[in-house]
């Protein structure tokens, strides 16, 4: 199913004004400096942030329209998220926490602890599946965080820096795991400050400078001819 919105949101003096069109099995990378809006815009497809003006669309269902004052709560939208303040039950096992998604979904116990425990292996997280997840690194739960988005079989997926605490080694693996979730079918958005996540992942490039967009291309073309300061200073950053 595609994902399709039209943002327009004013935060106090913020505005936000962005339009994304992300196809099934496909990942929309959207790069931008702090404050650009780049969270803005997932808490809104999230359902965590209201509209001002504009739609979200996934798989030709309104998830929220402010024409109709459609406002689907994000419980009922069927996506997997990891945004910068989704954090775990810090009491819950790693598994526990991977699991939880499935489990509310209704797959059996048994089910949803193995299909947890394969994808915590895949994030290179096998040994720490009983951990308390209160008792996890930064990095660890990051991991955590992103195989819990994947868990739940979403109809899309919205994950704000998820590769953000990793180490250079760790990042692939992750990132697999990321891919492997997109290819059975469903959209994807990726909020990264790392050209090379979006060079390794997506699609298309979108680049944000305070709440509009300045650039939008294939990641490889948007690196071929920067268009702001901006976007050259993250380019040489690559070198
Ligand atoms: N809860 C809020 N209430 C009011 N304004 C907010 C709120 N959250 C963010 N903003 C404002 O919205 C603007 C965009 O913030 P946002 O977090 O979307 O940017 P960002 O591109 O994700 O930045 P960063 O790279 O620092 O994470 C900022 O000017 C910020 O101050």
């Amino acid at each position: 199913m595609t994902l399709e919105a039209h943002v327009r949101v004013a935060r106090g003096g913020f505005r936000l004004d962005v339009a994304l069109r992300v196809p099934p099995g496909s990942v929309l990378a959207v790069m931008g400096p702090n404050g650009s809006g780049k969270s803005t815009l997932l808490e809104v497809i999230a359902g965590l942030v209201p509209l001002t003006a504009g739609h979200v669309r996934l798989g030709g269902e309104d998830l929220a329209d402010a024409a109709t004052g459609r406002h689907l709560p994000p419980h009922e939208r069927g996506l997997g998220v990891a945004l910068q303040d989704g954090l775990l039950f810090g009491h819950l096992s790693a598994r526990e926490n991977v699991a939880f998604g499935p489990r509310a979904q209704g797959v059996a116990a048994a089910a949803a602890r193995s299909a947890a425990d394969a994808l915590l292996t895949d994030v290179g997280l096998a040994g720490h599946a009983r951990t308390r997840a209160d008792r996890l690194s930064g990095g660890q739960a990051q991991r955590v965080v992103v195989a819990r988005a994947v868990a739940a079989r979403p109809r899309a997926l919205l994950l704000d820096e998820p590769f953000g605490a990793l180490d250079a080694a760790t990042r692939p693996p992750v990132r697999a795991v990321v891919r492997r979730a997109v290819a059975r079918g469903i959209p994807a958005v990726v909020v990264t400050h790392d050209l090379r996540d979006a060079l390794d992942l997506a699609d298309v490039l979108l680049v944000l400078q305070d709440g509009a967009e300045v650039q939008r291309g294939t990641p490889a073309g948007v690196v071929a001819a920067p268009s702001t300061p901006y976007v050259e200073q993250v380019v040489a950053g690559l070198a």
